[in-house]
């Protein structure tokens, strides 16, 4: 700890000092360090996205969609959860969870186009969905697609020349450092939550966090995951009391940034502290507790409301073991820290914190190499040029890519693999995250029964979050991956494929490229969904 505030750490990131990351990713830094000063330079967009708000409110449009992967709709969803205003995030490319959005209230309905390269299929393809469903209501999309991109990218040359309404971010700041630029305010602001004080809250915290200080949260929280991390302790057990799903932003900051060279924090995000992973956590995890719960009967965990100047990091880790170099394992593991304060502020301290973990792990924390390796596959798939894997078998309705038998040997053999002192499962389910919302339960007791840590995440949104640290991060993972057949397929306007025919090139080619890293993985194609969940939560309990 000492240590980075004598190398002035926290002021040199507030400066947007590139070189801290080590030479070979000081060219990446230098563009991608925008965010720290967000809170002063993204205030004009508060005006501009009020305006608009007020003009469609006019015309009677109060639905708002945001179409999104990542980095480009994880903020959004939290801020709009905060506030408590209604943002629809379309981040898949299911295609009865499209189907299901466009039939919303469409004659109500603006949809806000997000996404900072300008190129994600997901998002080129609901943008499709919904140019195609408005021009067949009669409604000129013109009047109710706004896009949010990087300038000069494809998104933005096309959707000048469509005529859509554009607000072009800042090209400096990485799409998971993105929450305070037009990609999380543009959507929420529009939605209704209050951006102006969103920015305010991370501006008055903003001289803490970048104080050269031992009392400074985000460098305690950012020093304890280095520190840890370097020890082996290569998991955060998150608890998301918050109930805004700020677990799920912080998962891909965390994942994505750190994930990388066979290094990196495995996020784990669990509701609350009860939940299996945290009580009991495992030698190997970090606990953090987000939210403002009570978690006194936390043996060394304390709870502070509000500012983030007096952040409960600060508290809690003065009262524990001093955070340095030397110190062990095992007084670090199952280490309890809570984090609270107001969402802007909560943002940045995170931002920091990672960027501070990541240096002390020593990756660049503004890369993720290893997305691309999945796109890459998926898109071969689609063109043909991959080869598309049969199944080895077939039981009550499901496929089976992987080796056994029978179902329940295929599954036993996968988590026999989970290797008992540093690994974990990840469950990706490849579904309509909305109707089959309860399956995610399996998490909890997948982990109570494995006593390992157990992820869960849905197709393809993980896959711009814990996807690269899956395929780039500790090499300590296996992976039950669940797909569906649709109840309907859905074309997707100017393309050669479906929807139904990308989400399955998507999760092929995300196996595919998960074995050529060693990974094990098992595929079930569930033929009739509600069956097939039925059954495999039963052989899993
Ligand atoms: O905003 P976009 O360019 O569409 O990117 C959306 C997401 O795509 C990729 O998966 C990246 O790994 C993410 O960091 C990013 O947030």
């Amino acid at each position: 700890m000492r240590r980075a505030v004598d190398d002035r750490v926290a002021s040199r990131i507030g400066a947007q000092d590139p070189i801290l990351w080590g030479p070979d990713a000081e060219s990446e830094a230098a563009i991608r360090l925008s965010w720290t000063s967000l809170a002063q330079t993204s205030q004009p967009l508060v005006a501009e996205v009020e305006a608009l708000r007020s003009e469609l409110d006019g015309k009677g449009i109060d639905h708002v969609v945001l179409c999104g992967m990542g980095g480009s709709s994880l903020a959004p969803e939290v801020i709009c959860h905060t506030a408590d205003v209604e943002l629809t995030v379309l981040d898949s490319s299911q295609p009865d969870m499209v189907r299901a959005a466009i039939a919303d209230r469409l004659e109500r309905t603006v949809v806000v186009v997000s996404s900072k390269s300008g190129g994600t299929v997901e998002t080129d393809s609901q943008r499709r969905a919904y140019e195609h469903a408005f021009t067949e209501a009669g409604i000129d999309p013109r009047e109710r697609i706004v896009v949010v991109t990087d300038p000069g990218s494809p998104l933005d040359q096309q959707a000048t020349e469509a005529g859509y309404r554009v607000f072009r971010a800042d090209p400096d700041v990485g799409g998971r450092y993105s929450a305070l630029t037009a990609f999380g305010l543009v959507p929420s602001g529009l939605a209704g939550a209050d951006i102006g004080e969103l920015l305010e809250s991370a501006r008055e915290a903003s001289p803490a966090l970048f104080a050269d200080d031992v009392d400074n949260p985000a460098l305690r929280l950012g020093v304890l995951l280095g520190v840890a991390n370097t020890h082996g302790v290569d998991k955060l057990v998150i608890a998301d009391r918050s109930g805004n799903g700020i677990g799920d932003w912080i998962e891909q900051l965390v994942a994505e940034s750190t994930g990388k060279q066979g290094r990196g924090i495995l996020p784990v995000v669990v509701p609350d502290e009860d939940a299996p992973n945290f009580v009991p956590s495992t030698t190997d995890s970090l606990l953090a507790v987000i939210g403002q719960q009570q978690v006194g009967r936390l043996e060394r965990a304390a709870r502070l409301a509000g500012n983030v100047a007096h952040a409960t990091l600060a508290a809690t880790l003065g009262d524990n073991p001093p955070v340095d170099d030397s110190a062990v394992p095992t007084a670090l593991s199952g280490y309890s820290t809570v984090v609270d304060a107001p969402l802007g502020a909560q943002m940045l301290l995170w931002e920091i914190a990672v960027a501070v973990a990541g240096r002390a792990i020593g990756i660049d924390p503004f890369d993720q190499p290893d997305v691309e390796s999945a796109k890459k596959a998926a898109r071969e798939l689609l063109d043909g040029a991959g080869s598309v894997p049969s199944p080895d078998f077939t039981e009550d309705g499901i496929d089976v890519y992987g080796a056994g038998s029978s179902l329940a040997e295929a599954l036993d053999q996968l988590l026999d693999q989970i290797d008992v002192e540093h690994g974990y499962l990840a469950v990706q389910v490849y579904l309509d995250r909305i109707a089959y919302a309860e399956f995610a339960e399996v998490r909890e007791v997948l982990a109570a029964r494995l006593a390992r840590p157990v992820t869960f995440g849905w197709g393809p949104r993980f896959l711009h979050s814990t996807g690269q640290y899956h395929k780039g991060g500790t090499p300590n993972g296996v992976f039950l991956q669940i797909t569906g057949t649709p109840e309907n397929d859905l074309a997707i306007d100017g393309r050669d494929f479906t929807f139904g025919s990308f989400i399955d090139s998507q999760a092929a080619g995300d196996a595919a490229v998960l074995r050529d890293h060693g990974r094990p993985v098992l595929r079930l194609h569930l033929t009739d969904v509600e069956a097939g969940l039925t059954r495999v939560r039963e052989l899993l309990s």
